[in-house]
C-alpha cells in the first residue's frame, strides 16, 4: 500500500505521526502516480480528481473554510499581465470563474513577482510570500467564501479501489490529525524551521487548514465541481468505518 503526499507543509499534519509507505509528489505529480499505479491512495487536486475520474474517499481532504493563506493571487511589479504557477489548476479555476481572470503560466513565482502584475501562488511559496509581506490581491479560500459560502477542496482522497489496507492507511491518517490536535507545536516549529518561516504564520495557517470530511462533504464537494465546470465527481461507496463489519 504506497500512499501519496502532496509535499506542501498542508500535508504534515495528516502524515507526521501516520505509518504508511508515502511516495511524495506536487500536485500535478500526485494525480499522475495514481493514475499511473505507482500509488494506491493519495490526495490529489480536486480538479484531476475529476477529469482523470479517480474515486473520492470522502473521510480526509484538504480544505479551507474561509481564507487559506496558501493559495493567493498577489501583486507584481512587472508588466506582463496576470500569472499563475503552473502547479496550480483548483485555485486558476476559482480565480477564473469568480474573477474572470485568466493567466499566463510561470514556473518560478519569485521570477513572476518581478515578471508579471499579478502572481497566483500556492504551497510553500505562497506561505514564504505572505511571511515576508507581499501584498496580495485576492486569498483564494476566502473569495471562494465569500461568493459561494461554502468550504474549498482543493486536494481529495483518492484510491483506485477498496480495501482493508485502505481502510487502515486512511485510519493511520486520521489518527495522526487527531495527535496533530492534541498538540500541534512540534509540527508548527519543524514547518517553521524547514521553510524559514515565522512560527505565527505557521500557526495561523493550520488553524485554517482542515482535514477531516463532515457530513456535507461529499455534497460541498460536488457543488464546487459543478461551479468549476468540472466533470462530475466519483465516489468510492465503502468509506465509513463501521460498515457493517460486525
Ligand atoms: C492550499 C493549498 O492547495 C494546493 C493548491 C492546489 C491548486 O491550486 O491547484 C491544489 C492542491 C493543493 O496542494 C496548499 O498548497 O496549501
Amino acid at each position: 500500500m504506497r500512499v501519496v503526499r502532496i509535499k506542501y507543509a498542508h500535508s504534515e499534519p495528516l502524515f507526521w505521526r501516520a505509518r504508511l509507505e508515502v511516495v511524495e509528489g506536487g500536485n500535478l505529480e500526485a494525480a499522475r502516480l495514481i493514475a499511473d499505479c505507482a500509488a494506491d491512495l493519495g490526495f490529489v487536486p480536486i480538479t484531476l480528481a475529476a477529469e482523470l475520474g479517480l474515486p473520492i474517499v470522502p473521510r480526509l481532504a484538504i480544505y479551507a473554510v474561509g481564507p487559506i493563506i496558501s493559495a493567493r493571487l498577489f501583486e507584481g511589479k512587472g508588466e506582463k499581465g496576470p500569472c499563475a504557477v503552473s502547479e496550480t489548476t483548483v485555485s486558476a479555476r476559482v480565480v477564473s470563474r469568480l474573477m474572470g481572470i485568466s493567466f499566463r503560466r510561470v514556473e518560478d513565482p519569485w521570477r513572476g513577482l518581478e515578471e508579471c502584475s499579478q502572481v497566483l501562488a500556492v504551497g510553500d511559496d505562497a506561505l514564504k510570500m505572505a511571511d515576508v509581506g507581499v501584498r496580495h490581491i485576492v486569498d483564494v479560500g476566502e473569495l471562494w467564501w465569500e461568493r459561494v459560502g461554502t468550504p474549498l477542496f482543493f486536494a481529495v482522497l483518492v484510491a483506485r479501489r477498496w480495501s482493508r489496507d485502505v481502510e487502515a492507511a486512511v485510519e493511520e491518517m486520521e489518527n495522526s490529525v487527531a495527535m496533530f490536535y492534541e498538540n500541534p507545536v512540534p509540527v508548527v516549529e519543524a514547518v517553521s524551521r524547514r521553510l524559514g518561516v515565522s512560527k505565527s504564520l505557521v500557526e495561523e495557517y493550520f488553524r485554517r487548514s482542515r482535514y477531516l470530511v463532515g457530513p456535507d462533504g461529499v455534497e460541498h464537494m460536488r457543488r464546487e465541481a459543478e461551479i468549476l465546470g468540472l466533470p462530475p465527481l466519483r465516489f468510492l461507496e465503502a468509506h465509513s468505518p463501521d460498515k457493517g463489519l460486525l
